[in-house]
């Protein structure tokens, strides 16, 4: 047996969009029954070099079909500074839950950021307004180009709204999109006004202080300890949801105001997979919320899982990639 080597372009190449989202959707519907098996995401923190080590490992049971995997990625912040290297990279093992045997071998850096549209994507079907046309993104990133794609298999955006310190960062962001979309750059107060809004930057003090009042957040960024986008005066009057507990309370959009016990569990409306699962309404639904939700995002295992599965079904349909003998499999 031969384990499949898929690159970042093979992953590109094979890996709808559309289909992420679905999967990233049934993921999120397996951890919400209890089909899925996840060890909170674990951390190596390198204050020496500003950044950190996670492993992510995860097996979910969809019915139809079940995956198992492990990532191992981190986040420097000052990586592309320093090393012209993105801040998140990756490698995910894919494993035949079956047997164990590593069918592939994938470069998680691009799972990673379409899992994490995907994630987005999916939050947004449920909780912005169905009409929603404008996404603004806080945050012009490698993270905001995935959310971007994602979203836009959801809800019908026309109008792109992109902000971030970098104006460089701003130019390249518009000049990709510009043929497709109503795209500028402007201020972080246009961008969060925006029917839907994505925040994509690491920073540990609040620079979204006002959003739109149907505005749906997908508070993106905060994936660590001491992280936090958007003002407690925000995340106070909105609808939150929630991807994990243990996850949001650690290291999530909620981290501090939580620690520092401005919001308890009075404060949080659901997590998403009991929305997917229609245990819980969302917007437009009986009982659902109105105003303004957030999303709060720390990227759950099972979401590489998922989208490792689409990748990898995707690319061996076509022979995609590069076969080569890994492990030592005679008996
Ligand atoms: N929730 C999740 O599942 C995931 C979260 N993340 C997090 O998302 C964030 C973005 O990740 P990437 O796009 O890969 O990073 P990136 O480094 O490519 O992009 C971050 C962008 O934020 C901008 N920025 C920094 N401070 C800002 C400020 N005060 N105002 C406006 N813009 C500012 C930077 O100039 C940069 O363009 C990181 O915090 C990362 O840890 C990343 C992957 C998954
Ligand atoms: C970078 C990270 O935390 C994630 O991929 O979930």
């Amino acid at each position: 047996m031969q384990t499949r080597l898929l690159s970042a372009a093979d992953v590109t190449e094979h890996t709808t969009t559309a289909d992420v989202v679905d999967a990233v959707e049934e993921a999120f519907g397996a951890y919400a029954r209890g089909d899925v098996q996840m060890p909170a995401k674990s951390y190596i923190d390198l204050p020496r070099y500003n950044g950190d080590f996670r492993s992510m490992p995860a097996y979910m049971d969809a019915g139809e079909w079940d995956a198992a995997a492990v990532k191992w990625v981190n986040v420097h912040p000052d990586n592309e500074d320093r090393f012209e290297l993105p801040t998140v990279m990756g490698v995910i093992v894919y494993s035949d839950p079956r047997n164990a045997f590593p069918l592939a071998l994938l470069d998680g850096t691009t799972i990673t950021r379409l899992r994490t549209g995907a994630a987005a994507a999916v939050a947004t079907r449920h909780l912005a307004p169905e009409d929603a046309s404008s996404l603004g993104l806080v945050g012009a990133g490698t993270q905001a180009y995935a959310q971007l794609e994602a979203i836009a298999t959801v809800r019908d955006i026309d109008e792109v709204v992109v902000t971030d310190v970098d104006p460089e960062a701003v130019a390249d962001f518009v000049d990709v999109f510009e043929n497709a979309y109503d795209v500028r750059g402007g201020s972080i107060e246009e961008a969060a006004t925006c029917d839907i809004v994505s925040t994509l930057t690491p920073v540990e003090e609040p620079i979204v202080h006002d959003v739109g009042p149907n505005t749906h957040v997908n508070a993106m960024g905060a994936d660590a300890k001491g992280k936090h986008e958007i003002a407690d005066s925000v995340l106070e009057d909105a609808a939150i949801v929630i991807d994990d507990y243990e996850q949001c309370t650690h290291s999530g959009e909620i981290n501090v105001p939580w620690s520092e016990g401005r919001l308890d569990d009075e404060d949080i409306y659901a997590e998403l997979g009991d929305i997917v699962t229609d245990t819980v309404s969302g917007r437009g639904e009986p009982g659902g919320p109105e105003g303004v939700t957030v999303f709060d995002s720390t990227g759950l295992a099972i979401q590489d899982v998922a989208a490792s599965h689409v990748a990898y079904e995707q690319a061996e349909a076509v022979d995609a990639g590069t076969l080569f003998s890994l492990v030592g499999t005679e008996i």
